[in-house]
């Protein structure tokens, strides 16, 4: 199957400092890509990039066949690429289905004139969005919780709601900027499933993640970057092995994890 994403020789500079340097992979429909490296490898750069939050410094992102190198998150939003962000982005004191609502309206940009006159096709909109949320939150184990207040919800389910939000859009791929961090055992083995679910669906998902177990146990390609680099790429097992890899870990908890994730 043809590439979805194709990041082409990516980098970016601050200052003196190449962050991302010449990086290059692809991800395919329904294909779990994630992208590991120690603390500053240029991880969340390289996502800010191909999100269109960063302008790339050298290369191209093409999503689809199109060049959106640069493109405003918007604009991808609207090409079928969404993402969460490693803070949340959960309005705390809405409701959980309002949350969820509040996804569909991520591709416009401010109020459309309908909505502000209250036309028939503005509340035609609004209804399939509360019907669509409410599907969504069932999908992410959530329909039970839609009339609570986010901020009562525990961190796990947080970061379920946070992947509706991003869902709402139908993406074609889904960026998810650590969607496991802080969560316990339970909460993270959830999103796991989540994940899976929604890459068996059909939907790319490109991970920055460093729960390394979680990334060696759902994914089927690892890119590994280090010194904004990539020093690595392949299959979990392949990976993990990897003595480039190891090395770039040595002496952290995440080494140790990979080193022995496989066996
Ligand atoms: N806006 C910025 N201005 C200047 N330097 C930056 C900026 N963003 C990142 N950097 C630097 O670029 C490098 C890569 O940082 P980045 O946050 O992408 O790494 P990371 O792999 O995501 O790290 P972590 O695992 O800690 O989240 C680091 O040296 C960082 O200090």
């Amino acid at each position: 199957m043809t590439a979805l994403l194709s990041v082409e020789g990516l980098g970016i500079s601050f200052g003196g400092l190449k962050a991302v340097n010449d990086v290059s992979f692809t991800v395919r429909p329904g294909e779990i890509v994630s992208v590991i490296g120690p603390n500053g490898a240029g991880k969340t750069t390289l996502f800010n990039m191909i999100s269109g939050v960063y302008q790339p410094g050298s290369g191209r992102v093409v999503l689809g066949g199109e060049n959106v190198t640069g493109m405003a998150p918007h604009l991808l939003a609207r090409r079928g690429m969404s993402r969460t962000f490693q803070n949340l982005q959960i309005f705390q004191s809405m409701t959980v289905l309002e949350n969820a609502i509040s996804g569909y309206h991520l591709k416009e940009r401010g109020p459309v004139l309908a909505d502000l006159f209250g036309l028939p096709s503005s509340r035609r909109r609004a209804a399939e969005a509360q019907a669509g949320a409410r599907e969504l939150l069932a999908r992410v184990g959530l329909d039970r919780a839609a009339e609570r207040e986010a901020g009562n919800l525990s961190y796990g389910a947080l970061k379920r709601l946070e992947i509706a939000r991003a869902l709402a859009l139908s993406p074609k791929i889904l960026l998810l900027d650590e969607p496991a961090a802080g969560c316990n055992a339970v909460e993270t083995e959830e999103i796991d499933h989540l994940i899976a679910e929604v890459a068996k669906s059909g939907v790319a998902i490109l991970l920055v993640e460093h729960d390394m177990k979680m990334v060696m146990r759902i994914s089927n390609h690892i890119v590994v970057l280090d010194h904004g680099e990539k020093i690595a790429e392949g299959d979990p097992a392949t990976v993990s092995r990897n003595p480039a890899v190891i090395a770039a870990y040595l002496g952290t908890d995440a080494g140790t994890e990979a080193a022995h994730a496989d066996g």
